[in-house]
């Protein structure tokens, strides 16, 4: 049986810790780190992750500033909220929530965050930074930082495991892969065109997936006593699910998340973890 890896109980660690911080840093500053969440339209996932978000700010005591729009918004319109976000000194962490509605580009609105506020670690200048591993230089995407931290906190070793990674999105397999990569194990990265996917994943010491597709990876796929990674998030019938088949795959696996409760709290806590960093970057401390 797989050790199950609680993204829900390594938050609270985490945020607790955060909460602290965060405490000293107002007193020490005279005022709060603050985020800066901008919503465009009203899809509904969209409007529950954002609520989460503004939640647990406030837990920490980060202060949180909800920016919505409507969803006819022009590019123009979009840009400029953020311009006005980057110039406010008080704000230290902007992010765009996506999906964006059909007419607007998220890469042009993210490429005017200004990096130092870039929470989310989305803009080309933190991308670089990933990719070069200078993580303590800039803001690292949350979900692939979060995952890392599972690494770390249950002592996974990754030099020189083969690990695969499913899917390449910008915002989680390719920077999650690179992460991967600076800690020396041997990357795949596997996604809708690749050739025999079972082949990759069955010789995976460590296996990542966010792919979206509801239990892609079932227990025949999967390496006796491999680390599994579920980032994927989708709704089947009212309830979430992930991208393995939790319930074979952890039969198999040596350790595994579970969705809900794996990487989706951790990827909250490190966009509070990164509100703090760039809060503290900002004011030179
Ligand atoms: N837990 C969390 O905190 C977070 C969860 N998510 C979830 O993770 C999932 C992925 O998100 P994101 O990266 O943004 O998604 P994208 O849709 O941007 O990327 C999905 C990736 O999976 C690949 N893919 C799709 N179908 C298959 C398949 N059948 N076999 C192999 N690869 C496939 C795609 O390949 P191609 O591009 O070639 O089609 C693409 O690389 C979603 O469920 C999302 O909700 C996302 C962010 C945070
Ligand atoms: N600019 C931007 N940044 C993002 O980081 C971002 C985004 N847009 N758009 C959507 C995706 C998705 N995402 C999740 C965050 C938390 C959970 C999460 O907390 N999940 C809980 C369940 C939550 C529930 O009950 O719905 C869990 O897995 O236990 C899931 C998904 C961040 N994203
Ligand atoms: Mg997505």
């Amino acid at each position: 049986m797989a050790v199950i890896l609680d993204g829900k109980e390594l938050s609270k660690k985490i945020r607790g810790k955060l909460k602290e911080e965060v405490k000293e840093l107002k007193e020490k500053a005279g005022r709060p780190p603050a985020l800066a969440v901008v919503l465009v339209g009203n899809d509904p996932a969209s409007e529950i992750y954002v609520r989460n978000k503004i939640k647990a700010c406030g837990e920490v005591g980060i202060r949180s500033i909800e920016r919505r729009l409507p969803a006819n918004t022009l590019q123009e319109e979009l840009n400029q909220v953020v311009r006005e976000l980057n110039e406010d000194d008080t704000v230290d962490g902007i992010i765009v929530q996506l999906p964006l509605p059909e007419h607007l580009s998220c890469r042009e609105v993210i490429n005017y965050i200004s990096p130092e506020k870039d929470v989310d670690g989305f803009h080309p200048v933190n991308a670089g930074k990933c990719l070069l591993g200078l993580y303590d230089e800039g803001l690292m995407p949350c979900t692939p930082a979060g995952v890392m931290k599972f690494f770390e906190e249950y002592g996974i070793e990754l030099q020189g495991k083969n690990a695969v990674m499913v899917g390449h999105s910008n915002i989680v397999g390719k920077p999650l892969a690179n992460m991967l990569l600076n800690a020396n194990a041997t990357v795949s990265v596997c996604h809708v065109y690749t050739d025999d996917l079972a082949h990759y994943t069955r010789n995976a010491d460590i296996l990542c997936v966010a792919t979206g597709v509801p239990h892609l990876i079932k227990a025949d796929m999967v390496k006796e006593g491999a680390v599994v990674i579920d980032i994927g998030i989708s709704r089947v019938n009212g309830k979430i699910v992930g991208d393995v088949d939790f319930e074979r795959v952890k039969e198999k696996a040596s350790a595994i998340t579970p969705v809900p409760g794996g990487v989706g709290p951790m990827t909250i806590t490190m966009l509070l973890y990164n509100t703090v960093k760039a809060f503290k970057m900002r004011m030179g401390y």
